[in-house]
């Protein structure tokens, strides 16, 4: 069964968003988080292109849309099977994969982007996209940490450029930061901020500064979380179950780093200490250095601070 479009569909003229409703989606990387955004955009009725690299990484984000979508299916649809069938194939109708980004963002009126957390390569990928994109489409950042007027920087539509910064799991949190530059444009805003809700989400306007308000929070405190693990004075069950069961979150901060990737852990905190060296709250962590090393991501990768396999 075809459950893709795996061409980007024809006949779409150039976008032209009316009246700032953002319907047209373009988003590039589809790993845990541009899969989940992709996954809750054509749920909501959105007309989504996915893109990553190859083939085979955009299979993997196919299938990982798919099984969240029948774990969805499953709560909402829990009496109507055959509804919930129906659902799982509307939403993926509203999905075309691609590999070529100067393509897909023809008809978008949004490019979200959701690649890899790392200043340069966001630079150099939406200053390209920035020459082959309608003028009118509204480009947007989900990254974690980056200042979005940085990344912004290379393009020149400083007033159609925001942050959306979306948490993951994405199908199941509720929230989205819509962050604004001293550049972005009201109308911008408010675009970017009313999408936000046409998926269903509850936004929060944000400053672009380091962290927004979430990460600015979690960080220092799951790094925290690390070094005190490295002093001796916890086993990672032993926080991770103290934090479950005392402080009320439902993970504790070693499932939680695993769970969002060590790799973007390691990216956001080497970031920050990089601009701010003397922050105690920014200094790194050698168990997290050398995991990351050895290639262990965390659940992504099958194993990080615990194994998965
Ligand atoms: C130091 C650096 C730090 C850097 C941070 C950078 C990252 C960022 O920029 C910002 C972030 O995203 S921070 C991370 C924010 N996310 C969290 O804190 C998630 C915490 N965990 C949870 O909420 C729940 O464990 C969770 C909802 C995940 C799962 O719930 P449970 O714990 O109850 O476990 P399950 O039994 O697996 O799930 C229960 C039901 O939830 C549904 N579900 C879970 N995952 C899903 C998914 N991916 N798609 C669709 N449905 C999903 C599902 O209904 C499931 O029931 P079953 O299907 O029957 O299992
Ligand atoms: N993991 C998390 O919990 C969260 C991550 N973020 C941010 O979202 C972004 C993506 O994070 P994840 O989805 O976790 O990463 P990931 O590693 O799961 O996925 C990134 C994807 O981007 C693709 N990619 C890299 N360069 C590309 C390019 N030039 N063109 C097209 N695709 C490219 C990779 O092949 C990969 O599939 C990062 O900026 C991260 O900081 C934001 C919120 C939560």
């Amino acid at each position: 069964m075809a459950f893709f479009t795996h061409q980007i569909r024809r006949g779409f003229s150039s976008s032209i968003i009316k009246n700032g409703v953002i319907k047209n989606v373009t988003i590039i990387g589809g790993g845990q988080m541009g899969a989940g955004i992709a996954q809750v955009a054509a749920s909501t009725g959105h007309t989504v292109t996915l893109v990553d690299t190859s083939e085979d990484i955009l299979k993997k984000s196919r299938k990982g849309i798919e099984g969240s979508l029948k774990r969805v299916v499953k709560k909402k649809f829990a009496d109507k099977p055959e509804a919930g069938e129906e659902f799982i194939q509307n939403v993926l109708q509203n999905v075309s994969i691609s590999t070529d980004a100067g393509a897909s963002v023809q008809a978008a009126d949004l490019l979200l982007e959701a690649i890899v957390e790392n200043l340069k390569v966001k630079q150099d990928l939406f200053g390209h996209l920035d020459e082959l994109a309608p003028a009118n489409t509204i480009f947007a950042s989900n990254t974690s940490s980056l200042p979005i007027t940085d990344i912004a920087g290379s393009t020149s539509r400083l007033d159609r450029f925001g942050g959306l910064h979306f948490f993951n799991p994405v199908p199941m949190m509720k929230l989205v930061e819509v962050v604004g530059t001293s550049t972005t444009s009201q109308e911008t805003f408010d675009s970017l901020l009313n999408f936000s809700k046409a998926l269903g989400k509850t936004p929060v306007s944000c400053k672009d500064t380091p962290g927004f308000i979430v990460n600015r929070l979690l960080v220092p405190y799951m790094m925290e979380a690390l070094r005190l693990h490295e002093r001796g004075h916890g086993s990672k069950e032993d926080i991770d179950i103290a934090m479950k069961l005392g402080a009320g979150y439902p993970m504790g901060p070693f499932e939680l780093c695993d769970y969002v990737g060590l790799d973007t852990v390691k990216f956001i905190i080497d970031g920050w200490s990089a601009k701010d060296p003397h922050n105690p709250l920014f200094a790194s962590s050698e168990l997290l250095n050398k995991l990351v090393a050895e290639g262990k991501y965390g659940k992504k990768t099958g194993e990080g601070f615990y194994k998965y396999k």
